[in-house]
């Protein structure tokens, strides 16, 4: 089946989009403001008349006022918003709006309701693929109305992996972005499982462990083995760009949700919400909670502390190597132990071990 579907935003979700809805067989027409985001589509083979910057002329590319549909793929939030406002005031009974992007479900809900009160179909899809989709098929969590749902069936089936797998109606409006706001809470539990994981093999210097080949061998037979996992050993294979990376992790919000979700809900999600958590605190330059227990511990035990000048210098130390000891790799100048002893009747410089990281061994456990 073939319908006419118009996409507003044509980004690099948007845009891929109407690729695979065009390769796909759909009659499909996009709009964004950005000439830019128009000639790259033009040049990937989409008909220029079939794209506008004008949204006059978009609105009258969808054809017949009642059977018209627009998928909208703009940023959540107030441009979600804007978009929808200036929609409902040019589209009329019968038509059917979709929000494609990551949305809060509670908005969702609240312009479902405001949208069915002019008799229009909203129907939210939470849509997951990145930018991989256009060639894999987008995974679709489908909320909203039968008949709106049931109207864009062909677009859909065309943007989803096969036509009958990878995408499903899960409920009435606002259900595709909470089951994709759950689903963005585990992408986030994962990713920090993996990420913890590698971290520990790659810190635990006795074996030398190569990360991109167990990267590797993990993507094959292994119970941990995902897609999730295959970007990442495609990413370690390239060592000189992944070192370069800032540890600075965003977020996008839906994690914020799930765990808010859980709390008004009662249900334990320990995993999604550290998870989200770490991603705040990768966000944080100098956290002022770090710098507040520092003082804290200066003043009650007299402990030694690391200024932010002792740990700028750190992090050009050189890797300790195996069979190497820590204090060899260490410089000298680094002023994060004093040589009085502590209340425990160790050193600051035992307790805090010779290269000033934390104390790690069960013996020096035992001593505090
Ligand atoms: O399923 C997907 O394709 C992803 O979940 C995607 O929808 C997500 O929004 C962004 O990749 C960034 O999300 P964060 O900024 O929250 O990490």
């Amino acid at each position: 089946m073939v319908m006419k579907i118009g996409m507003i935003g044509l980004g690099k979700m948007g845009g891929n989009m109407v690729i695979r809805l065009k390769n796909g067989g759909q009659d499909v027409v996009g709009f964004d403001r950005s000439q830019e985001a128009i000639d790259h589509l033009v040049s990937q083979g989409v008909a220029a008349d079939a794209l506008t910057s004008d949204m006059d002329r978009f609105i009258e590319l969808l054809g017949e006022p009642g059977q018209r549909a627009v998928w909208v793929m703009v940023p959540a939030g107030q441009i979600t918003q804007s978009v929808i406002d200036d929609l409902a005031g040019r589209l009329s009974a019968g038509d059917v709006i979709i929000d494609g992007g990551n949305s809060n479900f509670h908005d969702t809900q609240r312009r479902g309701e405001a949208l069915a009160a002019k008799g229009l179909h909203f129907v939210d899809v939470g849509t997951s693929g990145g930018v991989w989709g256009i060639t894999e098929g987008y995974g679709m969590m489908v909320g909203g109305p039968d008949e709106g749902v049931e109207r864009i069936r062909p677009a859909l089936e065309a943007l989803a992996p096969a036509p009958d797998r990878g995408w499903g109606h899960m409920g009435p409006t606002g259900s595709g972005h909470y089951v994709k706001m759950v689903h963005n809470g585990i992408e986030y539990g994962m990713m920090q499982a993996y990420a913890e994981g590698f971290e520990l093999m790659k810190a635990h210097q006795t074996f030398n462990l190569d990360m991109a080949q167990i990267a590797e061998v993990w993507r094959h037979g292994t119970v941990i083995r995902s897609w999730l996992l295959d970007l990442t050993a495609e990413a370690l294979k390239n060592s000189a760009d992944f070192d370069q990376l800032s540890d600075y992790v965003a977020d996008s919000g839906e994690g914020r949700w799930t765990i808010i979700d859980s709390i008004e809900l009662g249900v334990p999600t320990p995993v999604i919400t550290l998870a989200t958590q770490m991603r705040f605190r990768s966000q944080q330059d100098v956290s002022y909670q770090g710098q507040m227990l520092s003082a804290m511990r200066r003043a009650f035990g007299g402990h030694a502390v690391k200024t932010l000048e002792a740990t700028k210098q750190e992090s050009v130390v050189p890797a300790v190597k195996p069979g190497e000891s820590p204090k060899a790799a260490a410089p000298e100048n680094i002023p994060t132990a004093a040589a009085q002893p502590s209340i425990s009747g160790r050193s600051e410089a035992q307790e805090l071990g010779e290269t000033g990281q934390q104390r790690t061994t069960g013996d020096q456990k035992a001593g505090e």
